[in-house]
């Protein structure tokens, strides 16, 4: 028997910590163990508390700063204490560090919301509180229920899931692909991305690495999906020539046939009220196209939404 305690890994594979985390890393180590026919050891999983996931009292937009998921992540690659890490990307700001490139997306998840406390977004209960502290999802939800109040919930899926058995709110917004890895599937109602559109790059996992480190880079080479990972890299053009981020009221959905791509995107001011919804054409070979669409959604921004978009945003 080889001594397991000396043997050392052929990849550290960086996490957050979460539940929801450390599912997507179990995932990447099942991927590359499949891929590579390595033994489970051959990866090893190190966890690293993320700022966000320290200060939990306060809502995210008030602790201020972006990279509040990836910081540490990326000190630790940086400093070549792991060789890759795991990311939601939907968490994962739209510029990254030079020396770091995002080498593999999984095969994507599934993209919509699930709504937990109604059987549809009609049949909410007038006056009702949702629990969402997510921008987009705060504006969608205004959108289409005026009537209705939000309530900020921070923290993880199981968190939310309870604050809303507590009677915080009376209904949530949560990610199908974040409730599919966690095991949770029969909760709530899966909203048709067509009409709820998700947050850019919801239900991808990407794994980072040194952008010089061809070795790793050829590893993760193997558990590429290049549809997925294309459809990504419209999503993140699109989220940067808007100037927007994880925290912007923006909802998009990316469709293909064959080479071609259609892009569809709505911008929102935050309360709701005001929307406004485009839609585009290309390829992934170049993404001229998509700098386009982002002018011309810009070039459409109403008063109440001018704050949130384009290079004012925070
Ligand atoms: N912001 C938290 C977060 N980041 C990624 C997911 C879900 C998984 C995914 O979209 O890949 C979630 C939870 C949620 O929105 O319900």
């Amino acid at each position: 028997m080889p001594d397991q305690t000396t043997s050392e890994p052929i990849l550290r594979l960086g996490t957050r910590q979460s539940p929801l985390a450390m599912a997507q890393a179990y995932e990447t180590r099942e991927r590359l163990c499949a891929a590579h026919c390595w033994d489970e050891s051959a990866v090893e999983l190190v966890p690293v508390l993320a700022s966000g996931d320290r200060i939990r009292d306060r809502p995210l937009a008030e602790i201020g700063g972006k990279a509040l998921w990836t910081k540490e992540l990326d000190e630790w690659l940086g400093e070549g204490r792991i060789d890759a890490s795991v990311h939601s990307m939907k968490d994962v700001e739209t510029h990254r560090p030079e020396q770091l490139l995002i080498a593999a997306i999984l095969p994507r998840a599934d993209v919509a919301d699930v709504l937990v406390g109604a059987h549809s977004v009609r049949q909410i209960l007038p006056g009702s509180r949702i629990g969402t502290s997510a921008p987009r999802r705060a504006a969608q939800l205004l959108n289409a229920r005026p009537d209705c109040e939000v309530v900020n919930f921070r923290g993880n899926v199981a968190t939310r899931l309870s604050k809303l058995a507590a009677g915080e709110a009376d209904v949530t917004l949560l990610a199908a692909a974040g409730l599919a890895r966690l095991g949770e599937h029969g909760i709530g109602t899966r909203l048709d991305p067509e009409e709820w559109m998700p947050a850019p790059q919801q239900g991808a996992i990407g794994i980072e690495c040194r952008a010089d480190d061809e070795r790793v880079k050829s590893l993760l080479a193997a558990i590429d999906h290049r549809e997925s990972h294309e459809a990504v890299l419209a999503e993140r053009a699109l989220l940067a020539g808007l100037g927007g981020d994880c925290r912007s009221p923006i909802a998009m959905l990316t469709s293909r046939e064959g080479a071609a791509m259609t892009l569809r995107c709505t911008l929102y001011s935050p309360d709701g009220s005001q929307s406004i919804r485009g839609e585009a054409r290309g390829t992934a070979e170049d993404f001229g196209w998509v700098q386009s669409f982002a002018q011309d959604l810009l070039g459409r921004l109403t008063a109440g939404m001018a704050s949130v978009f384009g290079h004012g945003s925070t």
